[in-house]
């Protein structure tokens, strides 16, 4: 079994390696990049004028499996990735039931390996049922495979359950995910608290709830010593939280999405749910100051926070809507139309913060293109413009702020474990 990526550019960050060249896949690993290798006994991909970089890595996705499938499943949610050239994708436990208990863990790798497009991995709950109360069984989850610990959806605003929790979860290595929300000024807000909140007369959730939650999460993994990731930052105090933090050497990372890094509180001025999310998209200075700590490093990843909903569940009054919305298909377009072919950023940083820098926070076997490694691979043409049409997605969240954009990028094909799970932008799987 040999397959042969012929004439692509071939970017890997882990060995700063950015040049047009051939890559060897043989069972399934990546076995020689090299100039003009021997197209002896393998089938040839002509990847002239494309990008070969590994596959990215997102490590904020909803699934929702178990109990949640009229949202997602994760049949659905992996083919979406593999439409969006992830290879690797973590879970979120918000689940019905939570993924609080190592049983669900195994349940969902297990059902991974039968119907996944892509790699899956999985993200435990902090607290049981994610209620805030008590610890879940962190320390069995994680031997039972999964690879970070989060109550993502809602903050944790016990400070000592999140303390002990930063602790135990350490212990193994696993950093807690934090969505850093305050929930006592967050109250009932439904969109970010400023101009647009106020000429729209809807409840808005201050910037300072995630500036405050975020410095509370910081003070407590510097008091412990513990590993601590902040998902989806949005605020500009957040971000200058986050770099005095790792100046002092917190152990601490954080990622954004797609959509804060280039959309502002303006998108839900016609009353759009499918802009509504949480934390809410913010106006334009916080925009500047996300993008510029994710080029300075303060934010390590890009991560889409994939939280598809049933179509009818979006489709009602803005404050009824629950919050979120499809990321997996739009994230590269997104991201490459926005920062790459602005000029703000290079294509190595991309593929970095995509795919590297996630699989290390989350300490897995993936981000690099090294010989020996599983071939997972994302072919992308930068230059290739489409149309997002959300009714077109492979995921059932048909509700997206990037409907019917003019985008300029995609992946063309992905590949896992040297098996195309996607080509011409076509899943076949
Ligand atoms: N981001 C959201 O608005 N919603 C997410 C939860 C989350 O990531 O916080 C969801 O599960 O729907
Ligand atoms: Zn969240």
């Amino acid at each position: 079994m040999k397959l042969l990526l012929k004439g692509g550019t071939i970017i890997d960050p882990t060995q700063n390696y950015n040049q047009v060249a051939d890559l060897l896949i043989e069972n399934g690993l990546v076995a020689q990049i090299g100039a003009n290798l021997s197209t002896a006994g393998a089938e040839v991909f002509d990847a002239q004028g494309l990008v070969i970089a590994p596959g990215f890595v997102d490590m904020h996705v909803h699934l929702r499996e178990p109990g949640l499938e009229a949202k997602e499943d994760i049949a659905s949610g992996t083919k979406a990735a593999a439409a969006g050239g992830f290879t690797t994708i973590a879970c979120m436990p918000n689940t019905k039931p939570v993924v609080d208990q190592a049983i669900i863990v195994s349940g969902i790798l297990h059902r991974a390996q039968l119907e996944g497009a892509v790699n899956v991995k999985v993200i435990g709950a902090l607290s049981k049922g994610q209620q805030g109360k008590e610890l879940a069984e962190i320390g069995d989850m994680i031997l039972s495979g999964a690879v970070a610990i989060s109550d993502d959806g809602s903050s944790l605003d016990n400070n000592r359950l999140f303390k002990i929790g930063l602790e135990y979860t350490s212990m193994f290595g696993c950093p807690v995910i934090s969505h850093a929300e305050d929930e006592s000024l967050v109250d009932e807000g439904v969109m970010h608290e400023g101009a647009v909140s106020a000429m729209l007369g809807m409840k808005g959730r201050p910037s300072v709830a995630e500036d405050i939650a975020v410095a509370r999460d910081i003070m407590l993994a510097e008091y412990t010593d513990s590993l601590l990731h902040i998902a989806h930052v949005s605020s500009k105090g957040a971000v200058e939280l986050i770099r005095q933090a790792k100046k002092r050497g917190v152990k601490v990372t954080a990622e954004a999405t797609p959509h804060h890094l280039t959309l502002t509180d303006e998108a839900v001025k016609a009353f759009n749910t499918a802009a509504k999310v949480n934390p809410p998209l913010r106006s334009a200075d916080h925009v500047a100051a996300l993008v510029e700590g994710l080029k300075d490093g303060t934010l390590d990843a890009i991560a889409t926070d994939h939280a598809p909903h049933a179509f009818e569940e979006k489709d009602i009054e803005f404050r009824q809507a629950p919050p979120g919305f499809a990321g997996l298909e739009t994230a590269l377009g997104v991201i490459l139309t926005e920062l790459y072919h602005t000029g703000k950023f290079t294509l190595v940083e991309i593929i970095e913060k995509m795919s590297t820098a996630p699989a290390s926070i989350l300490n897995i076997e993936a981000g690099s293109l090294k010989a020996g490694v599983p071939a997972d691979i994302a072919i992308i043409d930068t230059e290739l413009e489409w149309t997002v049409d959300s009714s077109a997605f492979y995921t059932k969240g048909k509700h997206t702020p990037f409907d019917k954009k003019i985008l300029k990028g995609k992946a063309v094909a992905t590949i896992v474990s040297g098996k195309f799970v996607m080509r011409k932008g076509k899943v076949c799987i």
